[in-house]
């Protein structure tokens, strides 16, 4: 028999065996007495909406105006097999995320996690389980510990942080840049200087393709059997983003491994240091090479993409409203003055500085929607019936743009998080009326540094530059991708010193 013809009948087969379990479901769930699913599309058996989302591009789009016509902030929509609950919803957001936590507190199986995350070896990805408690517990008692942040702070964050002020500094006095600066370039550097590797344009390119696809609505993620066909490209994207970032960090992490095992480095500089050097209770290395590897990746999406991105919006929004920059600049001389940089030590009272940032991780969220959560069991949310393995996906925009809980939603307007003078302002929001670290098991452990390096890439850019927009237009063009949500072009703003000149002679 030919090739093509055996192929037919394993798809014919496949086909009838998923039409008859598909049909014997959705008879059981007619039957049952169960409230309601959310208001939303449920499309074909065994393909369920997948052929109107291949139609209507980028997915998140699509997905948001069919909330809109429905006038829902919960949906359910049939992917697959799977059925997927976009939520705009403060309320409902803290019913699965706090009040049902343990139930969704897992994640989905699917193609481009196991591919990013060398088949569900690290924390964010790792679905419930062993996996995903060993390298939680890792990543907050060693990763994330205070003596670690000391490290990292010291070393890592606010060497770097000179260095971007010097780096700026020079572009300013170049007469080929004409103070002309590519923030997002500048931003992201200094966001994965945490990471090995992580000089090259190549390998950051190759981190947000990653980045762009995990999660992002790959039809063989709903239908895993359609895998081997990769019908929308996503499979051949992201194993060759994949195998660009590893080329870089891989031979790195190996180099550093051996160094360790020579007994040539005695002393631990960084976070590859520690998680090399992790050992159990009979000696042993707690983590293999290649979880270690995947870790590595994974710590770089989480370090670089959130705080560069929010950076790169405050700016520009901030640009666009001079006042808005002109009570920055007064808080930094109030706080700080001009005699020596800003560090970690101010931020405490930097409360109008951290709120242009958490403005633009209301206003600006780098994915549409957080990280899926997946039911363990059957559950009903908010008098809706939400059945075991669905994908719960927070809409991040949908929370921070709800017009029924922000007033002007649209507007930029940093005070809105100041209730309090005396009130220090927190990106956290445990009430996700917007969405930054999430909360619950699965909220981000790394709230303190992620606000450490985003406070201060900002407040030292503010600190120590005028800046204003491109000589070729009034204001600073604020649109977003079509497929994503990050600035349609990378923000290329204007700088001048603030400071005297010895402040940048000396660092
Ligand atoms: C501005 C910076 C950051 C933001 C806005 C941010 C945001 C988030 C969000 C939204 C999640 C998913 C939460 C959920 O599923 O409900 C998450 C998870 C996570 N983040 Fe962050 N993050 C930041 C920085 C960091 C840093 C610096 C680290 C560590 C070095 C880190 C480590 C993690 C880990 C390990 C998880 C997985 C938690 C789990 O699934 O159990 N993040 N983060």
């Amino acid at each position: 028999m030919k090739n093509e013809t055996i192929l037919s009948i394993i798809l014919a087969l496949c086909f009838a065996t998923i039409t008859i379990k598909n049909w014997h479901k959705i008879i059981i769930e007619k039957r049952s007495e169960h409230p309601p699913l959310p208001p939303g599309r449920k499309g074909w058996p065994i393909l369920g909406c997948i052929p109107q989302m291949m139609k209507n591009k980028p997915s998140h789009k699509w997905i948001h105006k069919i909330m809109q016509e429905l006038n829902t902030e919960i949906a359910c929509i049939r992917l697959g097999n799977i059925n997927v609950i976009p939520v705009t919803s403060p309320e409902l957001a803290c019913e699965f995320l706090k009040k049902q936590d343990a139930v969704f507190a897992s994640r989905p199986h699917c193609m481009t996690c196991r591919m990013t995350s060398d088949g569900y070896l690290t924390a964010i990805i790792s679905p419930l389980g062993d996996q995903w408690k060993k390298m939680k517990r890792i990543i907050v008692s060693e990763v994330l510990s205070p003596a670690m942040h000391r490290l990292l702070h010291n070393k890592v964050c606010l060497e770097e942080a000179d260095h971007l002020v010097k780096y700026v500094y020079n572009q300013c006095q170049s007469p080929l840049k004409d103070g002309l600066l590519n923030v997002r370039a500048v931003a992201r550097h200094y966001c994965g200087s945490a990471s090995p590797g992580m000089e090259d344009e190549e390998h950051m390119d190759a981190l947000f393709t990653t980045l762009n696809h995990i999660y992002a609505f790959a039809i063989a993620d709903y239908v895993p059997w359609l895998e081997v066909f990769d019908l929308d490209g996503y499979k051949k994207t992201l194993k060759n983003s994949v195998k660009s970032m590893r080329k870089y960090q891989d031979p790195e992490i190996d180099k550093r491994v051996e160094i360790w095992e020579q007994g040539i480095r005695k002393t631990k500089e960084d976070i590859l240091d520690v998680l090399i050097n992790l050992k159990d209770s009979s000696n042993n290395p707690s983590l293999s090479v290649q979880e270690i590897k995947a870790q590595i990746n994974e710590l770089m999406f989480a370090t670089v993409d959130n705080p560069s991105n929010a950076v790169e919006w405050a700016l520009a929004e901030m640009i666009n409203q001079p006042d808005v920059l002109d009570k920055a600049y007064k808080e930094l001389d109030k706080v700080v003055g001009r005699d020596r940089l800003v560090d970690e030590s101010d931020m405490p009272k930097l409360n109008y500085v951290k709120a242009c940032i958490k403005e633009a991780f209301r206003m600006h969220p780098i994915d549409p929607f957080n990280v899926p959560h997946v039911s363990t069991k059957d559950m009903v949310v908010g008098g809706y019936f939400i059945p075991k393995g669905s994908h719960v996906i927070l809409s991040r925009p949908g929370l921070g743009k709800n017009p029924r809980i922000w007033e002007d939603p649209l507007k930029y307007k940093p005070e809105r998080h100041i209730f309090d003078e005396s009130k220090e302002v927190s990106f956290v929001d445990h009430e996700l009326k917007m969405f930054s670290f999430s909360t619950g098991r699965r909220g981000c452990p790394g709230v303190v540094l992620g606000s450490t390096m985003v406070t201060l890439i900002l407040a030292r850019l503010l600190q120590g530059f005028i800046w204003s927009a491109p000589p070729n237009g009034p204001s600073i063009d604020l649109v977003q991708l079509e497929q994503h949500m990050l600035m349609a072009k990378p923000l290329i703003a204007r700088a001048s010193p603030r400071l005297e000149p010895h402040i940048y002679v000396g660092l």
